[in-house]
């Protein structure tokens, strides 16, 4: 068994499969209907066969490069590949010894515009015509769209501007059911659409919740808060709700400036708080320059244009609204007129008028894990006995009030539902209402905790498993992602917001049925600039796309998928691909292996702010000396098309870089060795029920650790340490 293979947990394994006997066969039927279902769901589904027509064909059965070369899924004629080794461009794939042990078959790889050639230089690929059908997908949603110009600024000094204009309307994001929108409202609504709104009962409300202590012993920061007085606009309140979205109809951002100063009122931009008297409907919009509620909120503040946050909205339940913005309002009508109204389903919300719950109606068990940004509990809620991980945000130095712009994200992750993403349940506030919690869905392990405890690495179907379930959340978050433009002066917004920059292993959990969740994908960083985290660990750079580490003003999605190469290398090898300590050396791992990048195999890359003359040159990439196709040497073996995966991946030219989307349908998932089944996945014991002492006995015992496991024993009673 695998669980046997990963760390002698055949046991626990065992008792395990025996209690989920009768569940794991029917999520095997699921999942083996998942599967298939993928393969006619790409047939059956127009939309889905229009993304993988816009993906330029990168999809398995005649798929290009991503990298912008026309590429063959089968090894090209030899005359084709044939080059001397001196013919090679910089960054070029020198397939290792696989070549040799693949008896003599040239490697088809490729990295950057340039196909393999075999190590020993018999054979090169010449670049063939660049696809200028394959654009990278953009965000469907953006913030700041009427901002007359692109606001830039410096990654490397601290400063981040995110940038990006949509150079076509992708199709609509998957929303799950949930988040249905009235048909009407649809062109209006997105689960980015998020309003703040301050009313004086949710005060009162909330100093209800009287005195903590659950949560609060280890907090040192203690300043005032204001979320007390804030609230989202009823989400969960129908009446309101209702009005609400009338008015968001008629406040469209392709409307008049009158119309947009309404809309103004109705969705807050940073700063801006929106009070609601429930009662009598009324609405009034504020707003601050500090960007937070502050204790003075029922001042009416001016509406300042400039800060009026504009939301593109998009309504995944809609695809032509989606897709065709352009459409006039009486299109739009003969459309809706032709849809069937369709049920709406429960909203999931916070209403803050009726206030938080308090963290005291949680029981805290033990205390799993600090992050950069925010420590992490076990935590059982009194009420159901569910066992939650309830995450407190910190917020050193906000002593301003709690930021807006925190709210909405919140509601944003509050909306997102996907088995690939962490469900952010609610969020609960502290005795003193000086701290948020975000009560998320337990998971059992993270993927670098899980690593460090297995002995060897994850097979190739075990990885192929986790890679699908990482990609499809990586797609959701990609289909669903906001776009921001970060105002010039970014002081003047004091945290950052998007999706995109932490996936790394530490953030990928995993439980005992086989499932991988993404979790922290952004909430954590309106709290701080993410160049200044609030503890003193070390922000790891081992995911980090070139771009970032260079300095580029300007990303995209795409450097999550530069990360989730790495990640996938990582799974393969059990160790991390890149892990440089500082961002020189990062760059210099990465094109020692890669080879050093080039106008010509990224263009544009001559003008990135961090381009130094002293880099390593590297002339060829060596990717595959580190994945060969076969090894007597210990080191992980992968196909063909694998390697074709990772290096699509790792392409530097982010344009070039692999969509989710198009990951999803690559060849790599429909060869044997297939994906396991999640049911059959290793399971570990759940680490995170431990305290994190026990922990890192577990991952490193040494003979200091074990007497300090041998005295916390005694506090853990009888329960042993697998609980
Ligand atoms: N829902 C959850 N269930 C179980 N453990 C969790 C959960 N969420 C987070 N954790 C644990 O807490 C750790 C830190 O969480 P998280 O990444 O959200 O915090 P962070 O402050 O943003 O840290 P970083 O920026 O370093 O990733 C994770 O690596 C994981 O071990």
């Amino acid at each position: 068994m695998a669980a046997g293979r990963h760390g002698g947990y055949r046991d626990y394994e065992a008792r395990e499969r025996e209690l989920d006997a009768a569940e794991a066969s029917r999520r095997s039927k699921e999942q083996h209907h998942h599967l298939s279902g993928r393969h006619h769901r790409g047939d059956a589904d127009p939309r889905r066969e229009a993304d993988r027509r816009r993906d330029g064909g990168r999809s398995r059965g005649g798929r290009e490069l991503s990298n912008g070369y026309g590429h063959r899924r089968s090894p090209p004629p030899r005359s084709r590949l044939s080059a001397r080794v001196g013919d090679r461009e910089p960054g070029e794939v020198v397939s290792g010894s696989a070549s040799d042990d693949s008896g003599g078959r040239p490697h088809r790889a490729r990295e950057n515009g340039v196909s393999s050639s075999s190590r020993d230089g018999e054979s090169a690929a010449a670049p063939m015509a660049p696809s200028p059908s394959k654009k990278r997908k953009f965000s469907p949603i953006i913030w700041d769209r009427d901002s007359p110009k692109p606001m830039h600024s410096d990654v490397a000094k601290g400063k981040k501007t995110v940038e990006s204009v949509p150079t076509e309307l992708p199709p609509p994001p998957p929303l799950p059911p949930q988040d249905y929108i009235p048909e009407r409202l649809a062109v209006e609504k997105s689960p980015m659409d998020v309003e703040l709104a301050v009313a004086a009962e949710s005060a009162e409300q909330l100093q209800e919740h009287g005195e903590s202590t659950v949560m609060e012993e280890e907090e040192e920061y203690s300043t005032m808060r204001n979320i007390s007085t804030s609230r989202w606009a009823g989400a969960n309140d129908d009446e309101e709700e209702g009005s609400a979205q009338r008015k968001k109809k008629s406040a469209s951002p392709a409307d008049s400036s009158e119309l947009g100063q309404r809309k103004k009122a109705l969705s807050p931009e940073l700063g801006e708080v929106v009070a609601s008297d429930v009662s009598g409907g009324r609405t009034v919009s504020r707003s601050s320059d500090s960007g937070r509620l502050g204790a003075d909120e029922n001042e009416d503040l001016e509406v300042n244009k400039d800060d009026y946050m504009d939301v593109d909205r998009v309504d995944a339940g809609n695809s032509d609204v989606a897709n065709h913005q352009s459409d006039t309002d009486s299109e739009y009508e003969v459309r809706r007129s032709e849809t069937p109204e369709p049920v709406k389903p429960p909203h999931r919300c916070i209403n803050m008028l009726q206030g938080c719950r308090s963290v005291d109606e949680f029981e805290r068990l033990n205390k799993i894990n600090e992050g950069t940004y925010g420590v992490v509990y076990r935590a059982r809620d009194k009420k159901t006995g569910e066992i939650v991980a309830l995450k407190k945000v910190k917020m050193e130095k906000e002593r301003e009030g709690f930021p807006l712009t925190s709210l909405r994200e919140i509601n944003i992750l509050l909306s997102f539902h996907h088995p690939s993403i962490v469900d952010v349940k609610e969020v609960v506030v502290g005795s003193s209402l000086d701290s948020i919690f975000m009560v998320m869905e337990y998971m059992e392990h993270d993927l670098k905790g899980v690593m460090e405890a297995m002995k060897q690495p994850y097979s190739q179907s075990e990885v192929k498993c986790l890679m699908l379930q990482l990609l499809e959340g990586v797609k959701y978050l990609h289909d669903n992602w906001v776009l921001h433009r970060y105002p010039q002066t970014y002081s003047d917004v004091g945290c950052t917001c998007d999706f995109t920059r932490d996936l790394k292993t530490s953030n990928l959990l995993l439980n005992n049925r086989g499932e991988l969740k993404i979790c922290d994908f952004g909430l954590s960083r309106q709290y701080g600039s993410p160049l200044k985290p609030y503890t003193q660990l070390v922000v790891t750079l081992w995911y980090r796309a070139p771009e970032l580490l260079l300095g580029t003003k300007e990303y995209s999605t795409a450097i999550d998928m530069w990360s989730v190469g790495c990640i996938m290398a990582e799974l393969l090898a059990k160790e991390p691909l890149f892990n440089g300590k500082t961002e020189f050396e990062q760059l210099d791992k990465i094109f020692r292996t890669l080879g050093t990048p080039n106008e010509k195999i990224w263009p544009g890359y001559a003008k990135l702010p961090g381009v130094k003359v002293n880099f390593v040159k590297q002339p060829y990439n060596r990717l595959r000396d580190k994945f060969p196709a076969a090894s007597f040497s210990g080191r992980p073996i992968l196909s063909e098309a694998g390697f074709d995966l990772l290096n699509s991946l790792l392409t530097y030219d982010p344009d070039k870089r692999l969509s989710a989307d198009a990951a999803l349908q690559h060849e790599w998932f429909r060869e044997v060795p297939l994906p396991k089944s999640k049911d059959f996945m290793p399971t570990f014991p759940a680490l995170n029920e431990l305290d994190r002492r026990t922990k890192r006995y577990l991952k490193s015992p040494d003979p200091l650790e074990e007497q300090r496991l041998k005295e916390l024993q005694g506090n853990i009673g009888n329960r042993g340490l697998f609980g």
